[in-house]
């Protein structure tokens, strides 16, 4: 089955900002073929900020590329604000600032967003979208002398300029410096503001414990976790043991999962870390044990863990 098409539903806020019902997306054929999107069922309602995160290969890409209707899902239905995603693009109700691509070099940042703006029957002024996208400071400049922090900034102001109902954003801050970071989540905490809804997939756990109230994790073309931001750090191990190690080598221990060390303190996360702690005690090697309340980047990897 193909991306629904149809009549869209009158836009009276219940229909869903995003629905995809079993959808399926594979990539090549034989031995290298890739089950890139596993059978997803994902609603995002109207006015969520919803954090999709995942490691490399998750099929993070591919569901944001099925909810902008680059393409076509091998199974199962995604409608976009209640139509068929192109329809939805082509009517300017979405905006995206996706990874790569889009940007001609020898334009200015204003330029682009000048030409950009005539491809939209009705936008915003392109003061208003560059002012709005943290982009007004370098306007003169040649895309080609940006920085790729202020090439995702011209991004976003282009993705504004339709006033978009939805915004979709593919790790949107790759690239940025930690005050670019935090401008560009200034401004997008205004759009969000505005009533937007706003999707966007990450690789930093703090970007989705700070800005989104809902996560979504995704692993192997799945969703393995949909639930508050706070709920998914409870979903995965909890807790967190942390010791001192003495011994030699790695830490083995069955059914934990260690974690990145913490200077001289080893981690350890699982569903069962009072039988954890047990274990170390019984370890001379092990000293200075401590159990604390995990955070989102150990439910992650803990969700994440083979
Ligand atoms: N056009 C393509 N052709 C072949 N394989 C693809 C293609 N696009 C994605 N894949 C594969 O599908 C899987 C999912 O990739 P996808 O880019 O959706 O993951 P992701 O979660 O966005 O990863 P990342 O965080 O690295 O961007 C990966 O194994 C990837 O190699």
């Amino acid at each position: 089955m193909h991306t629904t098409t149809g009549p869209a539903p009158t836009d009276d806020g219940a229909v869903p900002a995003i629905e995809v019902v079993g959808a399926r997306k594979h990539f090549g054929h034989g031995s290298r073929r890739v089950q890139a999107v596993d059978g997803v069922d994902l609603r995002i309602g109207r006015g969520e900020v919803v954090a999709l995160l995942g490691p490399n290969g998750a099929g993070k890409t591919t569901l944001l590329d099925m909810v902008l209707g680059f393409t076509d899902p091998d199974d199962g239905t995604v409608r976009t604000l209640g139509a068929a995603p192109r329809r939805s693009v082509r009517a300017g109700r979405i905006g995206a600032v996706l990874q790569t691509g889009g940007l001609l070099d020898d334009l200015s940042v204003r330029e682009t967003v000048a030409m950009v703006a005539t491809l939209h029957r009705k936008h915003l002024s392109v003061d208003e979208a560059l002012a709005r996208a943290g982009a007004a400071d370098f306007s003169g400049r040649k895309v080609s002398k940006c920085s790729g922090g202020q090439q995702q900034r011209l991004r976003f102001a282009l993705a504004l300029l339709p006033e978009p109902e939805l915004l979709l954003l593919d790790e949107p801050t790759a690239g940025m410096d930690v005050n670019a970071r935090r401008e560009f989540w200034t401004a997008m905490h205004q759009e969000a503001d505005r009533g937007r809804t706003v999707v966007f997939a990450t690789h930093y756990l703090d970007e989705a414990e700070e800005f989104a109230a809902r996560t979504v994790v995704m692993k192997g073309g799945r969703i393995v976790a949909d639930a508050p931001t706070a709920e998914v750090q409870s979903l995965a191990g909890t807790r967190v043991v942390s010791f001192r190690w003495s011994g030699t080598g790695p830490v083995e221990v069955p059914g934990a999962t260690p974690l990145p060390a913490v200077g001289a303190r080893r981690r350890l996360t699982g569903p069962d870390t009072d039988a954890i702690a047990r274990r170390l005690l019984a370890d001379p090697a092990a000293t200075d044990l401590e159990i604390s309340h995990a955070g989102l980047e150990e439910a992650f990897l803990g969700l994440v863990a083979d």
